[in-house]
């Protein structure tokens, strides 16, 4: 399945605020590529449109799956599913109340995906063991981290093909930052997901991404291999002591 995602000169924001300028980016199969930036920044935004949750005010959001291509800035997010594409939201949004089995089946909520439930269940208890061993478990009791496991399984209950992760780092200690970065990139190979993941940790997104796109101010300034990032200019700015 050849699938590409293609962002092209992209604006959207909220009544007066304009939170994306411009933006240009690239998604293809197989790739993982990591938007980076800090907070406020516009990551949230851009994922959001993506999934049809913010509609783009210029520009466009396409998404071709073998030859065909879908306006995903016109689409409801319920139509965006069904083509394969999934989010993990910043801040896990799980329905802590309900058990994690429970958190998990609404993952499963388009018909395509529940002929699935039981082959994706499995993939997503083999990869993170404790939501197999807390099943019953509220899903609002659990650790931080095993939370925003919780919430990547979740979204592979969809199928899907490409993975927008949103800041899977925020709110967890250095140790579990670095599992769950690695974790994402064992994913990607394993399950030949695409994955378009939004970092503020640089260090740890360069690990598992084979591309980078540095957003400020909602435009994206840099655009580069991983190899090429460690070197650039704007990147050690930001990054490596220099004012943001
Ligand atoms: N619902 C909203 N209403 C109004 N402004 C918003 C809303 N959501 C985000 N913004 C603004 O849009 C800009 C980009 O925010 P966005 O959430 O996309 O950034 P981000 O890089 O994901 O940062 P964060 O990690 O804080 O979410 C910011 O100026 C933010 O205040």
């Amino acid at each position: 399945m050849a699938l590409s995602l293609a962002i092209r000169d992209l604006d959207a924001g909220y009544g007066a605020v304009k939170a994306l300028r411009g933006v240009s980016l690239d998604v293809a199969t197989g790739e993982t590529v990591a938007l980076l930036g800090t907070n406020g920044n516009g990551k949230s935004t851009l994922m959001k449109c993506v999934m049809g949750l913010v509609r783009p005010w210029r520009g466009s959001v396409t998404l071709d799956l073998d030859g065909t291509t879908h306006d995903l800035g016109k689409m409801s997010a319920e139509t965006i599913v069904d083509l394969g594409v999934a989010l993990v939201p910043e801040g896990r949004r799980l329905f802590p109340r309900l058990t994690v089995s429970e958190n998990l089946m609404l993952g499963a909520f388009r018909r395509a995906a529940r002929r699935d439930i039981d082959r994706n269940l499995a993939i997503a208890f083999e990869t993170f063991p404790v939501l197999k061993e807390r099943a019953n478990q509220l899903a609002g009791t659990m650790s931080g981290g095993q939370q925003q496991m919780l919430a990547i399984a979740r979204a592979l209950m969809s199928s899907p093909r490409l993975l927008l992760i949103d800041e899977p780092s925020v709110g967890l200690s250095p140790l579990l930052v670095s599992q769950m970065i690695t974790k994402i990139g064992e994913l990607g190979e394993r399950f030949d997901l695409t994955v378009l993941m939004a970092e503020q940790n640089f260090n740890q997104a360069v690990r598992i991404a084979d591309r980078g796109y540095i957003i400020v101010h909602g435009e994206i300034v840099v655009a580069a291999n991983v190899d090429e990032l460690h070197g650039n200019d704007i990147v050690k700015r930001l990054y490596l002591g220099g004012a943001a």
